[in-house]
């Protein structure tokens, strides 16, 4: 069988693979007593990007907080199964949550820089881990603002706040910031769905060449998007994960008929 026809679907009883960047295993999560997810069980490949498709509240921002423990902060969310990273449990109540959040970086809908200048937006949550020279971060900072294919239009102006810059260079900005810390996955809910058409191919393109180095997984609502960039697609609905394949398979043969009613638009 070739590699774009493989079934990806895994049972809950499958061992990690070492692929994966993150194995989750009968994962259930609970808003109060409200279910949004549903025994999930599926692997993120290292060095790929996932997308994760599905109508609004099937619970793809719900996966994705997990990974980075987010729920954390609210009382009344809970997650059981497990969710294997590194040989660890990410819902172990005992894990380093600050080395956590510096492994598996996160990027959000609308652009979230902070409050400070460009600079320091790169800056801060690498201080918070490493002990760099200036001349170092000076090099960190500018070899991350490279890679987002931002350093030219931004390396005069780096003491500048960086709420100055425009939405599309504010979210390069902030994929920089995520890699900064050199993370090994990077988590990104729906980074596209407030840019302009350029700037959307150019996070599409810098997704490309990051996955070489990070895993990637992604929400998004656009289909031609999950097309062009997952390596993997997973299609979730009212909290399950239906069917997860390869991007080629999943968009022209899809084995479950609710996949193809989505992606064709019939529902959603
Ligand atoms: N803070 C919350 N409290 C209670 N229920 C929530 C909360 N956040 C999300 N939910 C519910 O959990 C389910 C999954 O929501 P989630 O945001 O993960 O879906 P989604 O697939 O990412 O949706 P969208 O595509 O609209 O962003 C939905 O039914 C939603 O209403």
């Amino acid at each position: 069988m070739s590699e774009a026809l493989q079934d990806l679907s895994l049972s809950s009883q499958s061992p990690a693979s070492p692929e994966a960047a993150l194995a989750v295993r009968e994962l259930d999560f609970y808003y109060g007593e409200k279910q949004a997810l549903k025994s999930i069980t599926m692997d993120f490949r290292k060095q790929n990007v996932t997308a994760m498709i599905g109508p609004s509240g099937c619970g793809k921002s719900t996966l994705l907080r997990i990974f980075n423990r987010m729920y954390d902060l609210y009382p009344g969310q809970k997650a059981t199964g497990t969710v294997l990273f590194d040989g660890a449990d990410i819902l172990d109540p005992g894990l380093d949550l600050n080395m956590l959040r510096s492994r598996i970086g996160m990027v959000f809908q609308k652009p979230t820089p902070f409050p400070m200048s460009i600079y320091d937006n790169i800056a801060f949550g690498v201080r918070l881990h490493e002990k760099l020279s200036r001349s170092e971060m000076d090099a960190r900072v500018e070899d991350v603002l490279t890679r987002v294919a931002l350093w030219k239009e931004v390396r005069d102006r780096l003491k500048e706040p960086a709420g100055g810059m425009s939405g599309g260079q504010q979210q390069r900005l902030c994929i920089a910031r995520s890699i900064a810390t050199k993370p090994e996955v990077l988590l990104l809910d729906e980074p596209t769905s407030a840019l302009d058409p350029i700037s959307t191919a150019r996070i599409e393109e810098l997704l490309d060449e990051l996955k070489q180095d990070f895993t990637i997984a992604i929400v998004t609502h656009n289909m031609q998007q999950a097309a062009r960039c997952a390596d993997q697609v997973a299609f979730f609905y009212l909290g399950s994960l239906i069917e997860m394949d390869s991007a080629d398979r999943m968009f022209t043969n899809p084995r479950q008929k609710q996949t193809q009613d989505y992606i064709t638009g019939r529902f959603g």
